[in-house]
């Protein structure tokens, strides 16, 4: 969300009232330009950024001549030593506006004389423009995000390029031992802020001090480092955007400007991304990487790049009662991180299904105990009436981060990555995804209930779906037309009145045979006539409506797929209320691609998990079964068998995972090539392992007397459901010529971020500062560790 600057204006605190009168005299005499008899004046406090108290002057001088002016102060009354230095602040907005191009408002005087209106004070010009509270940027298209966060990258490198030297700011601070000034200082303040009579103070929070001594970067003085303007407390919400056009109008809150060690602030600027800084009463402060990279945002290695490329509170009024729990979080934060390999997300240890991260660990390990026993095997290790506990944990097994709600209802908060782990470990047996809640078609329209539902539809469908009291079902295929190409689909939605009427004949409608099943997602037509992708709607249907009939089952190779089952459905006048349409007349294909995007990766990820638990029956009959004199575990054909079968399956783990983390850093759409990629290779691959080991099982294998053919028969029929192998692979050709066309090469989206990465550090960026974020004191060592660069990029 943003808000205006004056949207942020509020009567003035009684607490940090002055003298009006005394201030006009004074602005009169001080501020050029400032009307000397004004025939108003008016004064008003800003709400945000409450660290120096910020007031708007208002003057008029005639009827339509009304000037503005702000004026920051001191807080009055004890303060922290070097904090609030307004005096500091004047000084380098002063030289940045006389001699840079750094957005700066223009500073007009500086008072340090305490009688004026109580403590030091400075005047500078009013901007109107934009700031951003929430980081994420909520109400912005992903195109707007993407040119927010370069231009905040660039108006840092901006800041960073200043030569200190010849804008009168080389006595701005010491040049050295920047990082230890700064832990010192901050400690000093920690210890003055907390123990006895004040906050109870945070045994981890003196761990870290100690830790933060002990690691000090070599380089810490900005002599060996050149140009040294530090900011000091660069976040979005400390910039003014023009009101209409993307960029940076203002840089505000200056008051821990020094000079230092700028990758500190590059640092800091990337925070949003480990934790969420925001004080408030919040349950969790995971950031970005943890909660999901908003569309259009870029990856915490894409800011960097651009900074890269571009760059050759004390008081904190309301806010301040969260402000112990938070730090204490931070603090926790810290420690989380210091215990990273590299700055970026963690990525897995392939084939051990373990992500390193506790949320997913916890999840692990609940899904594990609750689905096997020590022994390793895949079996319930309670009986399933203890249903309901896992109806709990389902709520913690959805992946809902992308969807970026935050409701308790709405489960763990998983990025697709992170779900991954999980759904590799359902996959490993048939029915384990309904008993987490976790299973198809429920999981993709909780999904689209909640992207595309109303409050009403969600409070009425998503709430019991998502508690394991009802279940659902998509019905979109159709017996009398080719349903892999949608835009064939006949059934008609038509609006009468407050109503729409329903006609069609649906089949495999997965979940429809389940006597829980109670709502339906129904695609349709509303208007036969308009364009080829916009004549569909989806509409939700009760299955009690009058009209609607399960007319049949359909079996997969002879299983019912119990209970959710399959069934042919139709529709006759069926009428429904029109709140019922989602989205709305004509969003259907929209739907359906946001729908499809993040089921089909589910899918693919069961099918690694189905694939390995092949693996392990394969193995454990090759131990057990002895042919002509040897066990088959010895016989070289199935050696050869066997390894082969390990090298696909972690190609297509591998592919997996790259998928469902482009879709978290990308967004669906940039991600369609890589995920079609998973959607062919999955069901392909987890068909050879499968078959392998049924001809490993023998006889046993075709029957129901090992879990393998009924897996088979599943991961068969995902060659089809949800689109067909041919149009998946028709994606990933039309994506492949188009990137030949236009220069890319066999590229998808990563590949080409990649690229860009790349050209960005190679043609464009000044080695220095690249090295120089190397060896950033918070170890920023990711160029050369990210798991998708070459593993070192940047030396020449
Ligand atoms: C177990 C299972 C569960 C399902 N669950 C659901 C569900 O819950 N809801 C729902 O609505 N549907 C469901 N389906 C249906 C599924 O989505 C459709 O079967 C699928 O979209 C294909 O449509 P179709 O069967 O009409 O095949 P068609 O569209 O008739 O396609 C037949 C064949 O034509 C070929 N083909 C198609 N396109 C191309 C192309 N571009 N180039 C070359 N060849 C091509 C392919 O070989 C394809 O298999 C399910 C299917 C199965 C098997």
């Amino acid at each position: 969300m943003s808000i205006l600057t004056s949207d942020l204006l509020r009567p003035v605190n009684p607490s940090h009232r002055f003298d009006e009168s005394v201030l006009l005299r004074y602005a009169a005499a001080n501020v050029d330009g400032f009307p000397a008899s004004p025939t108003g004046f008016s004064v008003s406090q800003f709400g945000h950024g409450q660290s120096n108290p910020t007031f708007l002057l208002e003057v008029e001088s005639g009827p339509s001549l009304k000037k503005r002016y702000v004026l920051r102060k001191k807080p009055s009354g004890e303060i922290l030593q070097s904090a609030h230095a307004v005096e500091r602040e004047f000084q380098v907005l002063k030289a940045l506006g006389d001699h840079t191009d750094v957005p700066v408002p223009k500073v007009f005087c500086l008072c340090t004389d305490a009688s004026v209106i109580g403590t030091a004070f400075y005047i500078m010009e009013y901007l109107e423009g934009r700031i951003f509270l929430d980081l994420k940027l909520p109400d912005l298209s992903p195109n707007r995000r993407k040119a927010i966060y370069k231009e905040t990258a660039k108006t840092l490198a901006a800041i960073h390029i200043v030569d200190v030297n010849s804008v009168g700011l080389e006595k701005f601070g010491h040049r050295e031992n920047y990082c230890k000034r700064q832990i010192e200082r901050w400690a000093r303040q920690y210890l003055a802020s907390t123990g006895e009579s004040k906050p109870e103070r945070y045994p981890k929070m003196l761990e870290l001090i100690e830790w933060l001594r002990q690691h000090i970067p070599l380089d810490d003085s900005s002599e060996a480092l050149g140009p040294c303007l530090v900011h000091g407390d660069f976040r979005i919400d400390n910039l003014l955007f023009h009101p209409n056009e993307d960029r940076v109008i203002g840089v505000l809150d200056w008051e821990l400007s020094t000079l230092g060690n700028q990758m500190c602030d590059v640092a800091y600027s990337s925070l949003q991304y480990i934790v969420d800084i925001r004080l408030g009463d919040e349950k969790s402060y995971r950031g970005l990487e943890f909660t999901g990279i908003p569309e259009g945002f870029p990856s915490q290695a894409e800011y960097l790049a651009e900074y890269c490329s571009a760059s050759g509170n004390a008081s904190a009024g309301d806010l301040a009662k969260h402000a112990g729990k938070a730090g204490n979080a931070l603090v926790d934060s810290a420690w989380e991180f210091i215990g990273r390999k590299t700055v970026l997300p963690n990525h897995p240890s392939p084939g051990q299904g373990a992500l390193r991260n506790h949320q997913n660990e916890s999840g692990i390990e609940r899904i594990n105990q609750y689905i096997t026993q020590g022994s390793g095997k895949f079996v319930p290790s309670q009986k399933l009436d203890s249903a309901a506990r896992a109806r709990e944990l389902l709520f913690d097994g959805m992946n809902h981060a992308s969807l970026g709600k935050d409701s308790d209802l709405l489960g763990a908060g998983l990025s697709n990555l992170e779900y991954a782990y999980l759904c590799e470990i359902m996959g490993r047996s048939v029915w384990a995804p309904q008993v987490f809640n976790c299973g198809a078609p429920d999981t993709g329209n909780m999904e689209v209930l909640l992207r595309y539902g109303t409050k009403e539809q969600q409070k009425e469908w998503l709430v019991p779906l998502l508690e394991g009291h009802i279940r659902s079902g998509f019905a979109m295929t159709e017996p009398q037309v080719a349903s892999s190409d949608a835009t064939n689909i006949e059934c008609s939605i038509a609006r009468e009145g407050d109503n729409y009427i329903i006609n069609g004949e649906k089949w495999w409608t997965s979940g429809a045979m389940d006597p829980r099943c109670r709502i339906l997602i129904v695609m349709g037509k509303t208007d036969f006539t308009s364009a080829k992708h916009k004549q569909q709607s989806m509409i939700l249907v009760d299955v009690t409506t009058p009209g609607v009939k399960i007319k049949a089952p359909l079996s997969v190779f002879g299983y019912d797929d119990a209970p959710h089952g399959h069934a042919e459905v139709s529709f006759e006048n069926v009428c429904v209320p029109a709140s019922n349409i989602l989205l709305g007349e004509g969003r259907g294909f929209e739907i359906a691609q946001g729908r499809l995007g993040p089921g089909r990766l589910h899918h693919c990820m069961r099918l690694i998990g189905a694939a390995e638990r092949g693996m392990q029956l394969m193995v454990e009959r090759a131990h057990k079964r002895r042919v002509f004199g040897k066990s088959i575990a010895e016989q070289g054909s199935f050696l050869s068998d066997l390894a082969k079968c390990r090298i696909e399956l972690e190609m297509t783990r591998l592919l997996v995972l790259e998928a469902a983390d482009q879709m978290d850093r990308l967004g669906n759409k940039r991600a369609q090539g890589t995920v079609a990629m998973a959607k062919v290779a999955a069901p392909n691959m987890a068909l050879k392992v499968l078959d392998r080991a049924i001809q490993v099982h023998g006889a046993a294998g075709v029957s129901s007397k090992t879990a393998l053919a009924h897996l088979w028969a599943t991961a068969r029929t995902l060659r089809i459901a949800d689109g067909p192998d041919e149009v998946h692979l028709g994606t990933i050709a039309k994506l492949e010529l188009r990137q030949a066309r236009f220069g890319g090469g066999n590229k998808f989206a990563h590949d080409k971020n990649t690229n860009m990465k790349i050209k960005g550090y190679i043609e464009e960026a000044d080695y220095l500062q690249v090295n120089k974020l190397s060896e950033s004191p918070l170890h920023i060592l990711f160029l050369t560790h990210h798991p998708h660069m070459p593993s070192s990029p940047i030396s020449p």
